[in-house]
């Protein structure tokens, strides 16, 4: 290999400082792959051999990046836990052969320094980073369903307590710089125009000893402290996992034992559960959402080019949005106005983005200079003034088709021609709030979740007059607005919402069969929701799941039809936690049912049917929707299928969403289990025609 090929380059400044430049060819984020072993090798030779340098920088020769972590393709294709351990090995060996050089090591870190990234510099002697907002230190191993193997389970502990290190650990979480500082990651943040300068100074300076951090001391420095804080990342963990992570036990496992039985030793382990991961259904699944949401960062939605954007008008100042304006103004950094019937809509809006930006300012995230240019990029009014400079519009108005029409009609008569008008609807047809418009090719649907600063997903609803420029653009504008969108059909319930009424449906009918509701939430909970189905009803309100399923029922059929339930729960003003009042109680600190509830539906609570069967029997009926889905073009691939029921519903990630689990389940073995269960619950549970050709056929989503 050539000089210029190699991913490491070495030079030597007369100071006594050597330069190790890691810049993998032909990428624009630098990666670590097996390949390079040879090369480091080399260069970590060539180090050994001198003997008068006095220090080593080692940054990065991309702009924007230090070092992603291990390449995650790479660890897709192990074919076996030996394999897989071996790569973490031979990270763990040059690791440890950098951190023994005999002189100051120091790491110039700007730009995303993550997973393996994040080891080599803790192999560093120490760690200096720039101040820029691209800066971010982690290990989201855990994200992928594994472990840092390449000694980040054994050396971020021993540099920053055992505390703060399960914390990184188990979450994956990504810290700016400041907060890196503050938890003892880096020594030091500065501006990146002087990182590199900055660095080679710390590098001048003799070898520090390392030191065991006050919080480790305090805390996890000796046996009792330690078990202390195990038994609490525990527990706390597994009240999120609730056992469906296996990296989540493996991380504590591994960190404990490195800790009782020495670095070595914990080396091994960590290697040895790192290959075991890889090798796990999680993992893959887990690393499958990467490989999708990566892939859907270069997609534009249509064939055609997005129209640049300049301003964007919102309508309403609800909830909905407040936090629109918000992701716009402060994500994607578009200039917003917001028009309201009312001073008060508009005040509401500028309140919930002023609440969230002082919420980052106090966190430090941002200073109080940008809140106020953030807050002054957000104006509005009871008219239409300065409408006509407006890109697009994003509608967040009442559900009432007569009012979109109205909407979409002074919309055309404020703005320019080409001004796009997305709507917000959760349960309007696009083409029929369409009907109104003259120019019916800018009218498309733009569908965020609530609340919408925190959703990562938005369904992008093209109806058939929609031209190709309308999607591209409002595409773009998601993505700058920090989401994922997808495209999906104009049918009822568009994807997510249509995915999700069977499913609530059904948990209807089991608490109607008498299950108490607290066994009912919790079964799905285990299952891997992140919140049980009547914990969520509560949520999102009674009235609204009372008003989208007639849509539903009248535009798809029968199946979409619950059981009797809403009219009885409104009528007793049970709207869920905005009225105060639904399944739960609302005016208690700890979580309790409202035993009322049982009362007014004329039940007689007892559990009879164990957890499993009833998460399954919910599952199924969101299964069986997806498929049909997919047939009917309502999503265009297996893959946004499995994104939108990921992100816009929380389906357990570690199962890779709907599609994805039910390959791993076998499609004949789900329509077995829908034909058991239409047996006995009845005919909503039919599988559907693309199920049983798909099982006849042998077939499944994806071919790996
Ligand atoms: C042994 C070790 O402990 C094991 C590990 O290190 S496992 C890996 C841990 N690291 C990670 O999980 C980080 C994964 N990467 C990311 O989260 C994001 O890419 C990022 C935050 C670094 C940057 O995000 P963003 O700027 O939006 O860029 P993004 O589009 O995602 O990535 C740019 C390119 O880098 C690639 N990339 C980023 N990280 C990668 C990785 N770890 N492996 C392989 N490819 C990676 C992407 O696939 C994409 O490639 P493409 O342009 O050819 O499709």
């Amino acid at each position: 290999m050539t000089e210029q090929q190699s991913a490491f380059t070495l030079t030597y400044a007369d100071n006594g400082i050597a330069w190790l430049k890691i810049d993998v060819p032909n990428e624009k984020m630098n990666t670590l792959q097996a390949q390079f072993g040879e090369q480091v090798s080399k260069v970590l030779e060539e180090l050994k051999s001198k003997n008068d340098l006095k220090g080593m920088v080692v940054y990065s020769g991309k702009p924007d990046n230090f070092v992603a972590g291990a390449d995650i393709r790479m660890l897709a294709a192990c074919t076996t836990a030996e394999e897989a351990a071996s790569l973490a090995e031979q990270g763990q060996k040059l690791f440890a052969e950098l951190e023994n050089l005999p002189f100051h090591t120091v790491a110039a870190i700007h730009g995303p320094c993550l997973g393996g990234g994040l080891e080599l510099a803790l192999a560093c002697h120490s760690r200096v980073c720039s101040d820029d907002d691209k800066t971010r230190l982690g290990l989201p191993e855990v994200q992928l369903g594994l472990l840092p193997g390449s000694g980040g389970t054994q050396r971020l502990p021993r540099l920053i307590g055992v505390a703060g290190a399960l914390d990184m650990i188990l979450t994956g979480k990504q810290l700016r710089a400041k907060k890196a500082k503050k938890v003892g990651v880096v020594d030091e943040v500065v501006p990146q125009s002087i990182l590199l300068d900055i660095a080679e100074k710390q590098a001048l300076k003799p070898k520090p000893k390392r030191q065991l951090s006050l919080q480790d001391r305090a805390m996890g420095g000796n046996a009792l402290g330690r078990s202390l804080v195990f038994e609490q990342a525990a527990k706390k963990t597994h009240e999120k996992t609730r056992g469906n992570y296996p990296a989540a036990d493996a991380i504590l496992d591994v960190i404990k034992y490195g800790l009782q039985n020495g670095m070595t030793k914990g080396l091994a382990r960590e290697a040895k559960l790192f290959g075991d991961l890889v090798m796990t259904s999680e993992s893959a699944a887990l690393r499958s959402i990467f490989f999708a949401t990566t892939a859907m960062k270069k997609e534009s939605g249509s064939d055609a080019k997005p129209r640049s954007i300049g301003h964007v008008g919102v309508l309403g100042g609800g909830l909905m949005g407040g936090g629109i304006s918000h992701v716009t103004a402060s994500k994607a950094g578009y200039p917003v106005r917001i028009k309201d019937i009312n001073n008060d809509g508009i005040l509401n809006a500028l309140s919930y983005n002023y609440k969230l930006l002082d919420k980052k300012r106090k966190r430090r995230i941002i200073s109080k200079a940008a809140l106020q240019k953030q807050m002054l990029s957000i104006a509005g009014g009871i008219d239409y003034t300065a409408f006509d400079r407006m890109d697009v519009i994003i509608e967040a108005v009442f559900e009432d088709l007569g009012l979109k029409h109205q909407m979409v009609k002074e919309i055309e008569a404020n703005t320019k021609p080409e001004t796009i008008f997305a709507t917000n609807t959760s349960s309007l047809p696009i083409h029929q709030i369409a009907e109104a418009a003259e120019r019916p090719e800018n009218v498309v649907g733009l569908h965020f979740f609530s609340p919408v600063e925190k959703m990562p997903l938005v369904e992008v609803i093209p109806h058939d007059g929609t031209s190709d420029e309308t999607v591209a653009t409002v595409v773009a504008l998601a993505k700058k607005q920090g989401k994922t969108p997808i495209v999906v059909g104009d049918k009822a319930g568009f994807y997510v919402n249509r995915i999700l009424a069977p499913y609530m449906n059904e948990a209807a009918q089991v608490l109607l069969a008498g299950e108490p509701i607290e066994h009912l939430d919790t079964a799905l909970l285990d299952f891997g929701f992140p919140v049980g189905p009547i914990t969520l009803l509560d949520e999102v309100g009674v009235d609204i799941g009372a008003k989208i399923m007639p849509v539903l029922v009248g535009e798809l059929g029968d199946r979409f039809q619950g059981p009797d339930v809403f009219d009885k729960l409104l009528n007793d003003g049970r709207k869920g936690r905005k009225t105060g009042k639904g399944f739960y109680l609302y005016d208690s600190k700890k979580k309790a049912v409202d035993k009322s509830v049982y009362k007014l539906l004329g039940l007689n609570p007892e559990k009879k049917t164990d957890a499993e069967a009833i998460a399954i029997r919910c599952t199924l009926m969101m299964l069986n929707e997806a498929a049909r889905c997919l047939d009917e073009g309502v999503v265009r691939s297996a893959r946004d299928g499995d994104i939108g029921a990921i992100f816009g519903i929380g389906f357990p990630p570690f199962l890779g969403g709907p599609f994805r689990y039910m390959d791993q389940l076998g499609i004949k073995q789900v329509v077995e289990l829908l034909i058991d269960h239409a047996d006995k619950y009845g005919e909503r549970f039919k599988p559907c025609q693309a199920l049983v050709d798909m099982a006849e056929a042998g077939q499944s989503y994806y071919s790996s």
